[in-house]
């Protein structure tokens, strides 16, 4: 239990704050993601269900906005393997008993795997699937057991935050060694929505 407590309790919470942060500064993905929550709120208020697995499912948009999080914020840079033999990979020699690190961010904000990497743009994952280029997870045998926990988490997180309250960010910046943290700590002023545009929600579904 302590095993799976430790490296998630950080992990989840920095990528929401992240989130945050990038849909802050970016309006247009914001009104998006906003829109896609909120249809989904009015529906359920219609119906007057609580929201299921199907619905997390359905919430395309909001996946798009997780993963494109996920690749700039390089939550975890990177990780370290040792040889254990000598292992040959695309010519090179990794003779056995040296120790690998390998480097997340440099494939995630490669220009030519991603086009303007340092854009956050969660369309881009309409396009094509990142494959390989894209492991904010790891890979392999030691492949992140709270990777669809991580992303379910952070799911809910953002649908009621965007469907509940407005914010304003202050500025900040991210900083990304040794971990990836918010300079300030991300201060951001949160209001409810009122009750009335809550209301007004769930008798005027369309
Ligand atoms: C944004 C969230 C997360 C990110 C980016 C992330 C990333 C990673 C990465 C890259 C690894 C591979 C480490 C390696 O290969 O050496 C890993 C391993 C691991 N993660 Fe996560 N993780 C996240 C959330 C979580 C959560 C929520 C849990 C548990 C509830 C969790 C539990 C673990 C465990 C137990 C391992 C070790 C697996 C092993 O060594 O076999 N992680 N994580």
């Amino acid at each position: 239990m302590i095993d799976l407590m430790i490296p998630g309790e950080d992990s989840v919470p920095v990528l929401m704050t992240l989130a945050v942060k990038y849909l802050s500064d970016c309006p247009r993905a914001l009104h998006q993601l906003m829109e896609e929550n909120m249809n989904l709120k009015r529906q359920k208020a219609v119906l007057g269900e609580p929201l299921s697995w199907s619905d997390y499912m359905s919430l395309s948009f909001t996946k798009k906005v997780i993963s494109e999080t996920l690749r700039m914020g390089n939550i975890i840079i990177g990780v370290m393997r040792k040889a254990m033999r000598d292992v040959e990979i695309k010519g090179y020699l990794i003779p056995k008993g040296w120790c690998v690190f390998t480097y997340f961010r440099s494939v995630h904000l490669d220009d030519n795997r991603y086009e303007w990497p340092y854009q956050f743009c969660p369309w881009r994952w309409q396009e094509k699937e990142m494959g390989s280029n894209f492991t904010p997870f790891g890979g392999g045998q030691r492949l992140c057991p709270g990777l669809d926990l991580a992303r379910l988490e952070t799911t809910i997180f953002l649908h009621h935050f965007v469907t509940q309250f407005r914010w304003v960010a202050e500025e900040d910046i991210i900083v990304n060694f040794p971990t990836v943290r918010m300079k300030r700590r991300m201060p951001v002023r949160v209001k409810r929505r009122s009750e009335r545009s809550l209301a007004q929600l769930s008798s005027n579904p369309t």
